[in-house]
């Protein structure tokens, strides 16, 4: 950090010392031009800036304190003398992401990287490192090799990215992990002592990664009213393999220690939770793990990057002149860019392998393309990193031997870190960023590259294994890294993909990325770990995921259907097609266009002529909310039915309710949550809210992608939020449903049918109904409700007029006096006067098939123009 730097903090935090207090929004001009001068001198001296005491919009000052605890420093330590020492930002995602992050009064807490034995030194780089907020642990050298070396990166970190645990040389594995295992509890010790001498009261402690299980526990153990949060940020493993671990039990109690633990994504959070209830007999809810009363939070925060960084880095002289430089370097030839530590989860031979073949089957790419791999040095004492590093020298070599000319190389290969700048004009001007982990906690690569695109718009092939895949893989290519093949594939599609579509494609994650930042992931943590929404408990889960089907469905006979209408004098229409995402034309909306339900405009005319007959009464009924419906049928005189007929509003009057009284919606908010987080990672996707049910929608984003994210969210949703819920999960095409369970359409039709006999008096029979609809399988009930009886099943009691006090008590209508006979029939449809009509669906309970919501318009246009 240059001196400016620090005199021009200083004047920031003395204006922010004297003008203000802490609560307080800063409107001064002074500190305004304060801040402008800051970010201008921050574009420009990009050496090194870290979580610096206050807000990066510099509206709000906050006077939180934070210890950040991670196992490495922001900066590594290399002694240039007996008391100097050189400091370099250190790699990898977690330090990036962190050092994004501002606002907080921040002390970072940490390895410095070596082993510094001698007090001189020690003294020397506490006073160096305290300038950049940071605090040393000491490590000896005996503990980095068996806590650092061994156990974090022989035996966690390998499990936890499903390599299993070492096998090789039992007996020497089984001897080494004890000592190790110690070692590993004496470093969490001692980061636990360095805590506690800085801590001061109301300070946050948030503790990273699986370097650090134990410290929670110790932290509290000191101290229970420290408020600690843990978070991982490597994938958490499924239970199957966490426990192989030995250790196990011990490690997953003292996470369970503290305040917040949080992951990447549902699915490491998910296999924590059931670790912990399959290893240690806890109870999992909704909302964590539970011991004797006393819960655990557990919940998804997903990392970011800091994109202004590097978006404002692109407009730097020295990344302009790197850019301009490796233009020169690479001219004539596409740029497949790979940046990764050199480490056995990031999938590098794999990488090799994948381009190897592309280059095999592609021999016109040969010479115009190069693969540029920056192959950060990483974790170099571990043996099975020097092996990696041996096996990737020897495929690059083969490589670049077999397709390699006098002139050229196909793969550019650097065992490197580069500088800030460089790596940004790297990810400029790359043309496809390859990344093929095998498991990646998050990948925060792919997100540096998609914010340095914004020009370029190049394509991200990113493996379906990194946490990335679930908020990038809409844009990106999603691969299998094992699938040579595909990944292959891949690579040649990806370098001559359309502009147009490497454009959405960019659109769509440029837009994730800027909006899904460090900042806001470091402040949702840090607030939940001093306040946490709880959810309900919830009970039973029901899956429905199957479309259980009849038979194949004959067309509508129109002219029988209307023969029988025109002679009919008690008729019943149900409709659940009336709207269409259609535009004013009637053209099906596409894509790109709004999304909101609107009444298919062919329609209007004839469905108000239908309305307006005094023989017939007309209900829609559909699974939308009532305002939907208001809406769109405002103007109509006709029923409507909300939410498979939960509420019910007759032509003219108020919405009543029909819900039964004990309906447990308890489970909705902890389902919203999991829809909200697939909502934002699946452009295009929506859901909707309702009283009795939630719905996410992905008709409209990229289908592929769309299912990928159900699936994933519907794991998600089994193993917590609905795990004991009364809930029916519905499949549709293209949707999610969650509802109370029993809320079906032909469950409301049996309470609707009885308002709207007592409501219009009705003296006759119903002698005809027409039931139209492209229902999901879990609302065909309502074709069979008005079936006299179908093919090898039993005939259903006759459906007769129910009582007074039941209908009473099954609605909130006051009510008059009945004018029919009890126990007289509601429905005389003969077998023959009953037209019930799936749209667009061809395996059904219905009777007949209409094609689309074209062809139900054109019917009942035809019915409309045979009624007087
Ligand atoms: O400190 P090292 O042993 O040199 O390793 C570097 C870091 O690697 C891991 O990073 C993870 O965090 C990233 C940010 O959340 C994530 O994107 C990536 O997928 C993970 O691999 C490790 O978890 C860190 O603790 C290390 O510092
Ligand atoms: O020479 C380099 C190349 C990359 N990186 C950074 O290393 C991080 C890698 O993070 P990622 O989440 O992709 O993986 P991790 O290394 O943490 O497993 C990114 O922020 C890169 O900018 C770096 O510091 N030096």
């Amino acid at each position: 950090m240059s001196k400016n730097h620090t005199i021009d903090e200083s004047l920031i935090q003395h204006v922010l010392e004297n003008d203000v207090n802490s609560d307080s929004t800063v409107p001064a001009m002074r500190l305004e031009r304060l801040l402008r001068e800051r970010e201008l001198r921050r574009s420009k001296d990009e050496d090194f800036y870290l979580i610096d005491g206050w807000g990066e919009q510099g509206a709000r000052v906050h006077k939180q304190r934070l210890l950040v605890v991670a196992n490495r420093l922001p900066l590594s330590a290399v002694r240039t003398g007996e008391d100097s020492w050189s400091l370099k930002v250190s790699a990898g995602g977690v330090v990036s992401a962190l050092l994004g992050v501002h606002g907080y009064e921040a002390r970072w807490i940490g390895w410095a990287g070596l082993n510094v034995p001698d007090e001189v030194g020690q003294r020397s780089l506490t006073h160096a490192l305290a300038e950049k907020k940071c605090i040393p642990v000491f490590l000896d050298e005996e503990t980095i090799d068996k806590y650092y070396n061994g156990y974090c990166n022989h035996i966690l970190w390998p499990l936890i990215h499903y390599l299993g645990l070492p096998q090789e040389d039992r007996l020497a594995t089984t001897q080494s992990f004890q000592s190790q295992f110690a070692a590993y509890k004496k470093a969490n010790q001692m980061f636990a002592d360095v805590v506690n001498e800085h801590y001061k009261e109301g300070d946050i402690v948030w503790v990273h990664d699986f370097h650090l299980m134990f410290l929670p526990k110790y932290l509290k153990d000191c101290n229970n009213n420290m408020k600690v949060g843990w978070f991982n940020h490597s994938p958490f493993p499924s239970s199957e393999i966490y426990r192989t671990l030995p250790t196990r039990s011990q490690l997953l109690r003292s996470v369970l220690v503290a305040d917040l633990v949080g992951f990447h994504t549902y699915d490491f959070a998910r296999h924590f939770v059931s670790s912990c209830t399959r290893i240690l007999g806890l109870e999992g809810t909704p909302d964590g793990v539970e011991d004797q009363g006393k819960l655990t939070r557990v919940a998804v925060y997903p990392i970011g990057i800091d994109p202004d960084r590097f978006i404002r880095a692109l407009e730097l002289p020295q990344v302009k002149d790197h850019i301009i430089d490796f233009k020169e370097r690479f001219a004539g030839r596409k740029i497949i860019l790979g940046v990764d530590r050199l480490d056995t989860i990031k999938g590098i031979p794999q990488k090799f392998l994948a381009f190897e073949k592309f280059l095999e089957e592609n021999p016109i790419w040969r010479e115009k393309v190069v693969l540029v791999q920056i192959a950060v040095p990483t974790r170099t004492e571990v043996p099975e990193y020097q092996k990696l590093t041996s096996k990737v020298h020897e495929i690059v070599g083969w490589i670049n031997g077999r397709f390699g000319t006098l002139t050229t190389v196909p793969i550019h290969h650097l065992d490197q870190s580069i500088d800030f700048h460089a790596l940004c004009a790297l990810y400029a001007i790359t043309d496809v960023a390859l990344v093929t982990s095998i498991r990646d906690g998050m990948n925060l690569v792919s997100y540096e590259f998609v914010a340095c695109q914004a020009l370029k718009k190049g394509v991200l092939i990113l493996s379906e294994f990194a946490g990335a895949a679930q908020s990038l893989g809409a844009g990106a290519i999603l691969v299998n890294p094992w699938n040579v093949t595909e990944v292959a594939e891949s690579i040649a599609y990806a370098l001559s993909m359309p502009a147009d579509e490497r454009e959405k494609r960019h659109c769509h994650n440029f837009k994730y990325v800027t909006t899904h930042t460090s900042q806001k992931w470091a402040e949702t943590f840090v607030r939940h770990v001093l306040f946490f929404p709880v959810c309900s408990e919830l009970s039973d889960t029901v899956v429905e995921a199957q479309l259980r089907t009849r038979k194949i469905l004959p067309l509508l006979p129109n002219r029988k259907a209307i023969e029988h209408y025109l002679q009919s004098s008690n008729r019943l229409g149900f409709h659940a097609t009336l709207t269409e995402h259609v535009d004013a034309q009637g053209r099906r909306i596409d894509q790109f266009r709004e999304m909101e339900l609107n009444l298919h405009p062919g329609l209007k005319e004839s469905l108000k002529r239908l309305c307006d007959d005094p023989k017939t009464t007309i209900i829609v009924l559909s699974g939308s909310d009532r305002n939907v419906l208001d809406e769109n049928f405002r103007e109509y005189n006709l029923w409507l039915a909300a939410e498979h007929g939960m509420f019910l509003r007759p032509t003219t009057g108020d919405w009543m309710t029909t819900m039964p009284e004990n309906l447990n919606v308890d489970w909705i908010d902890s389902v919203k949550n999991v829809f909200e987080y697939f909502t934002e990672r699946t452009p295009r996707s929506h859901f909707e809210v309702r009283e009795t049910s939630l719905v996410w929608n992905y008709k409209y984003a990229d289908i592929e992608f769309g299912k990928l994210q159900s699936k994933d969210l519907l794991q998600n949703l089994r193993a917590g939020p609905i795990s004991n819920a009364s809930v029916d999960v519905v499949q549709g095409e293209q949707s999610v449903e969650v509802r109370a369970v029993g809320v079906t359409k032909g469950a409301g039709i049996d309470r609707i049918l009885g308002e709207i006999v007592h409501h219009k008096n009705m003296n006759a029979p119903i002698d005809y109904v027409l039931c139209i609809g492209h229902f999901l399988q879990k609302d065909e009930d309502i074709y069979k409700f008005f079936e006299p009886k179908l093919p090898g099943e039993p005939a259903p009691a006759p459906l007769t007029f129910p009582t007074h006090e039941k209908i009473a008590s099954r609605s909130s209508l006051g009510r008059n006096e009945m004018t029919l006979h009890e126990g007289s029939l509601i429905l005389d449809l003969k077998g023959q006067n009953y037209f019930s009509c799936a749209v667009g669906r061809n395996r059904s309970n219905a009777r007949y098939l209409l094609g689309s919501s074209a062809e139900v318009v054109s019917f009942l246009k035809e019915l409309a123009d045979c009624q007087h």
